[in-house]
């Protein structure tokens, strides 16, 4: 498949790193006390290439598409509700409306391909690549070639045209789950049986047909080589979307905020064709849907919270937004040993 990611390039920059470390152990603290914190600190130094990193202008990304795989009775609801959360996005009412508006961050919603037409207004971007979302991905793959360079494109576009250094990214897909366990089977090599899990809240006969369903998918797909035919085969345009976003994202050195599983699972592609889209993302959470986990240990991440989230929307991610704050205005304004006039380590306690 002809599609050239942007340019992702690892920074190992080793002078930089001393500098930011040496500033990190100076604060005013015991060496290593503010933990998972302190790496952040260090990543979105090295990311932005500087010892007093800045967020400017944080945005939340919510890439909305449906899908027709959702027809097999994968989901415990209709395919109806993406066009109706898109709406309640919009109208404040969703979960990810609440964080965003609780942290001051602007929300756009992008309609990548939600079932119905819809006017485009003020937080919206209307830019279907298939008005009726994707294919049945149990009849054929997903997605055509075109459309999911299409996809990627529209996540890289919707990137470019907002501004700020910081990305807090959510999905909306009724079936998404389905996509996101195939693609999580098929990156990470587990068995299709642990990446699939209950989703919106499948009873366990719900489960077992979905992961029925998804077999014959797997099965149907068990040819694709690249990650790109991956992506085309099982979906979706919001999968793409965000997996393009990532990329694009990575490239501009913004910081992102990966949310739950299917977001993770947009990673996962992304991750495939440019490993170090890494350096750029923190990961806001451990999903309840069985996969992320598998996913998470695939990409040697470390979340930041577990709470035991099953919703998407990137509300995982904006409830961990703070975090991300709290680290960078920790590294900016604590007082060094120094210039506090703070004792530092007693040389005849310290160990290492
Ligand atoms: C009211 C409602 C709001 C949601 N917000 C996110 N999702 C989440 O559930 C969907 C994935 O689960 P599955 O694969 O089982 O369909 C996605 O749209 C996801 O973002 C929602 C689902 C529902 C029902
Ligand atoms: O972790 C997620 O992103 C998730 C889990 C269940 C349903 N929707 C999203």
């Amino acid at each position: 498949m002809d599609w050239t990611p942007p340019a992702v390039a690892p920074r190992a920059d080793a002078a930089l790193t001393a500098r930011l470390r040496q500033r990190i152990d100076h604060l005013t603290k015991p060496l290593g006390a503010l933990g998972q914190l302190e790496a952040l600190m260090l990543q979105a130094g090295l990311l932005q290439g500087r010892v007093d990193p800045r967020l400017d202008a944080p945005q939340v990304l919510v890439f909305a598409a449906d899908h027709g795989l959702a027809a097999r009775g994968v989901s415990a609801y209709p395919s109806d509700v993406t066009a109706q959360m898109v709406e309640n996005f919009l109208a404040g009412g969703a979960a990810i409306s609440v964080l965003a508006r609780l942290h001051g961050l602007p929300l756009t919603v992008v309609d990548a391909g939600v079932r119905g037409a819809r006017a485009v207004r003020p937080g919206l971007i209307v830019r279907p690549v298939a008005p009726g979302g994707t294919a049945d991905a149990s009849l054929g793959p997903a997605m055509s070639r075109a459309q999911c360079v299409q996809a990627l494109e529209l996540g890289r576009e919707v990137v470019g045209s907002v501004p700020g250094n910081a990305l807090v990214l959510g999905e909306m897909g009724i079936g998404n789950t389905s996509a996101a366990a195939l693609l999580t089977a098929h990156f990470t090599g587990a068995p299709l049986a642990a990446c699939v899990g209950r989703g919106t809240g499948l009873d366990d006969a719900g489960l077992a047909r979905k992961l029925e369903v998804l077999a014959q998918v797997a099965q149907r797909h068990a040819g694709v080589a690249t990650p790109l035919e991956a992506l085309a085969a099982f979906g979706g345009f919001e999968i793409a979307a965000l997996a393009g976003a990532m990329l694009q994202a990575a490239h501009e050195r913004r910081l992102i905020v990966v949310d739950g599983f299917i977001v993770t699972a947009a990673l996962l592609v992304a991750h495939a064709l440019r490993p170090a889209v890494l350096e750029a993302c923190v990961f806001a959470h451990c999903s309840d849907e069985a996969g992320h986990a598998r996913a998470l240990a695939h990409l040697g991440a470390r979340p930041l919270l577990a709470l035991d989230l099953r919703l998407g929307e990137g509300s995982g991610a904006a409830l961990a937004w703070p975090l991300v704050v709290g680290a960078v205005a920790l590294l900016d304004g604590m007082a060094s040993f120094d210039s506090a006039g703070i004792s530092g380590r007693d040389a005849s306690t310290a160990t290492a």
